[in-house]
């Protein structure tokens, strides 16, 4: 079966609620204003037309300043937004590392929560069965299979949900940064983990501003700015794009420069300390 994703003119708006300034001013005003003034709904493009497709075998990297679009893309390639304009094709199955907290169930056991965030992934009842020791395992959690999620540490959910999202293998992954959180026991297993899904899939799409792993780890680059494609290519070109995105903003320094002033911060110091009193 052939994987591919494929975008054309793609774009996504969103509902966005901005508090009006308050009228009249005064302290209780400013903090009750919620209260005084209604919001004002507004619509706000966050993806703008996006052409792109990638193949099978391409290991693509979403480069972009803060706000530029990377996780939503992510969300909307995952299928958790559906574009409001243009087309989006995904052929394959797909596997986002995004929220690992996904479809969680506070009041529901370890063991039940394994059922209700594998059917949030779309995976069969009877595939979960099948799973949910190895998960249990994997996440070193199988003493408190039966417990309530509510007792869990925020590094156990995470074991957990990392556990189910990981235990099997899909043709595409979508990952927001790489997965390095947990403890280190937990980390040396993850990483292994981790590497043998990317080197197993067929497509991986990787949000980072990592560019050492970048580097390392895809072959193309799809660069964002302000919701729009600025660039889509080899890793390389698309490196060298999203640096002349931050490179041209006002008071953008380059970091050589940055070297020679703290040089000469340092000179003067001890010029000011060698000095006689
Ligand atoms: N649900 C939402 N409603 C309104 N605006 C949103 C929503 N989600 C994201 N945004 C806005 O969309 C823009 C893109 O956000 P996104 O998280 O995709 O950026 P990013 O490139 O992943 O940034 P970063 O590098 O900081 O993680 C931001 O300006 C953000 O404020």
């Amino acid at each position: 079966m052939t994987v591919k994703i494929q975008a054309k003119g793609m774009s996504l708006k969103v509902p966005n609620y901005v508090q009006r300034a308050p009228t009249a001013s005064g302290i209780m005003r400013e903090i009750l204003s919620e209260a005084f003034v209604r919001s004002r709904r507004e619509y706000r493009t966050i993806l703008d037309g996006l052409d792109f497709t990638v193949d099978d075998g391409d290991r693509i990297a979403l480069l972009g300043r803060n706000g530029a679009g990377k996780t939503t893309l992510l969300r909307v390639l995952s299928g958790a937004f559906q574009p409001t304009e243009g087309m989006l094709e995904v052929q394959g199955t797909r596997q986002a590392l995004l929220n690992l907290s996904l479809g969680f169930n506070n009041n529901a056991s370890v063991r039940e929560n394994i059922f209700l965030r594998g059917t949030a992934m779309g995976m069969k009842l009877s595939k979960m069965a099948e799973l949910v020791d190895s998960i249990l395992e994997f996440a070193d959690l199988a003493e408190v299979a039966r417990h309530r999620l509510l007792t869990l540490s925020s590094g156990q959910r995470m074991r957990l949900g990392f556990a189910i999202s990981t235990s099997v293998q899909h043709d595409i992954m979508l990952m927001d940064e790489w997965f390095g959180a947990g403890d280190a026991s937990f980390i040396a297993k993850a990483r292994t983990r981790l590497s043998d899904r990317v080197d197993g899939c067929r497509i991986m799409v990787l949000a980072s501003h990592n560019l050492q792993m970048i580097r390392k780890t895809c072959s193309r680059g799809l660069v964002l700015d302000g919701g729009r494609q600025v660039f889509i290519g080899p890793v390389e070109e698309a490196i060298d794009a999203y640096k002349a995105i931050y490179q041209s903003l006002p008071g953008y320094v380059p970091r050589y420069d940055k070297k020679i002033a703290r040089a000469k911060k340092r000179a003067a110091a001890r010029r000011k300390a060698a000095r006689p009193e």
